[in-house]
């Protein structure tokens, strides 16, 4: 028996050629349990033990689902659900033109991937995306908890190979090409279901559950399509809280850039007690006042959100070599935002923080030596 699967670009999950095939989360987690301890952020000001464990909980429960003979059942539906070539061609392609067209930095780090990863990212994306508009986009009106649950049985009838669209068949591919977990994906319907009830967050902690719902989730849902290096010698456990890291940072940075946008449409995704902290309330955000609270505020807000990205660094390395690179960049660049906002003097509240062009070309070669690093053998 040998155990050689690993969770790289063209998983062959389960039974092939005779040999028991095993994924990469289950032999990394046997062979360094002694080795690692779990990486937990508990020094963020903000966050208590129990809000940490309730969604450390959840990660726990994706990395266990990675197992065997779940991928085993898998391979099963794989071998049932196939489309036909020139159809699902052009769904990953219109996949493709929607993540140009809406997303250049994430769609900038999809074009350094292999073929077969990054038309599942774009699958992804347009999800995610899709998800995202049905509560902030142009017919958001017409949200209703029903139109929720209709769009959660659409993700079911997905992961069970019936797509109700070209979109959603191109995600239905992924998930027979990748083992993805539905987990993250109905977890991401709940944070939209949060949005539609909440338009204030009284602590971090309240905060920090949302960014989970609707950007950590992305980092779990994406691990199965990076890869893990086969060399990495750290607990799948370890590098799922990495990519739970990177989500977390990537929506706390849209958050400090979109204040003054958010505010237009009533919302204030600030911790209020941490406002409060600083002298400042909603009132201040609606005045689009930039004044010295309000910079010493961003200051703190800054801070953590960069804490975020660089607990992600660590796992970013530990991710199959050909995925470092996209990954690497796509945290550089979403980083380079806060310097955009220190750049705008914190004025986040009358401008857009915005990294141009130029200075994104320029992060590549940077985001390309970082990927050389190889996964090291321990975590903190
Ligand atoms: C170990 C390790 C570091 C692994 C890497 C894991 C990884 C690739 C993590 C990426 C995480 C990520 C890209 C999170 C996205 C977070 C995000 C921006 C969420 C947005 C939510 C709602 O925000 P809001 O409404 O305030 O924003 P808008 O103003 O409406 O934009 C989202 C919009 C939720 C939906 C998320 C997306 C549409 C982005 C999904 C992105 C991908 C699947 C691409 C990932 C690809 C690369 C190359 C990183
Ligand atoms: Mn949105």
């Amino acid at each position: 028996m040998c155990i050689t699967l690993s969770l790289s670009s063209k998983p062959c999950i389960g039974v092939c050629n005779g040999s028991l095939q095993l994924p990469k989360s289950m032999v990394t987690t046997a062979q360094t349990e002694v080795i690692t301890a779990p990486k937990r952020p508990n020094t963020f000001p903000g966050l208590t033990k129990q809000g940490i464990s309730d969604i450390d909980l959840r990660v726990q429960e994706v990395v266990r689902r990675q197992s065997w003979t779940n991928s085993l059942v898998r391979e099963v539906n794989c071998r049932k659900s196939r489309f036909e070539p020139m159809f699902i061609d052009d769904a990953y392609e219109k996949c493709r033109n929607i993540c140009a067209e809406y997303a250049k930095t994430f769609y900038l780090g999809t074009l350094l991937m292999t073929k077969e990863r990054q038309k599942a990212i774009w699958a992804i994306y347009v999800w995610c995306r899709r998800t995202d508009e049905l509560v902030d986009g142009p017919n958001a009106e017409y949200m209703s908890p029903a139109v929720l649950e209709r769009w959660e049985e659409r993700l079911q009838d997905i992961f069970e190979g019936r797509p109700y669209d070209m979109l959603d068949a191109a995600l239905s591919d992924t998930v027979f090409n990748f083992p993805l977990d539905i987990k993250p994906f109905r977890d991401m319907i709940e944070g939209m279901r949060m949005d539609t009830r909440k338009s204030r967050y009284e602590s971090f902690q309240e905060l920090y559950l949302y960014c989970y719902y609707v950007a950590g989730t992305v980092g779990l849902m994406t691990v199965p399509v990076m890869g893990i290096a086969p060399e990495s010698s750290v607990s799948a456990y370890t590098i799922y809280n990495a990519a739970l890291y990177l989500g977390i940072g990537n929506q706390l940075t849209n958050i400090l850039r979109d204040v003054g946008e958010d505010a237009l449409r009533g919302r204030v995704y600030l911790p209020q007690d941490e406002l409060a902290q600083f002298g400042l309330t909603d009132k201040d955000v609606f005045s689009r006042k930039v004044t010295e609270a309000w910079r010493d505020f961003m200051k703190e807000q800054i801070i953590r959100a960069r804490s975020f990205f660089n607990l992600a660094e660590e796992g970013a390395s530990q991710l199959d070599k050909d995925s470092r690179w996209p990954v690497w960049s796509s945290l550089i660049l979403y980083r380079k935002i806060l310097d955009a906002i220190e750049d705008n003097d914190y004025d986040n509240l009358t401008k857009r923080a915005y990294v141009g062009r130029t200075k994104k070309l320029l992060t590549l070669p940077l985001a390309y030596t970082r990927a050389l690093s190889k996964p090291s053998l321990y975590l903190r």
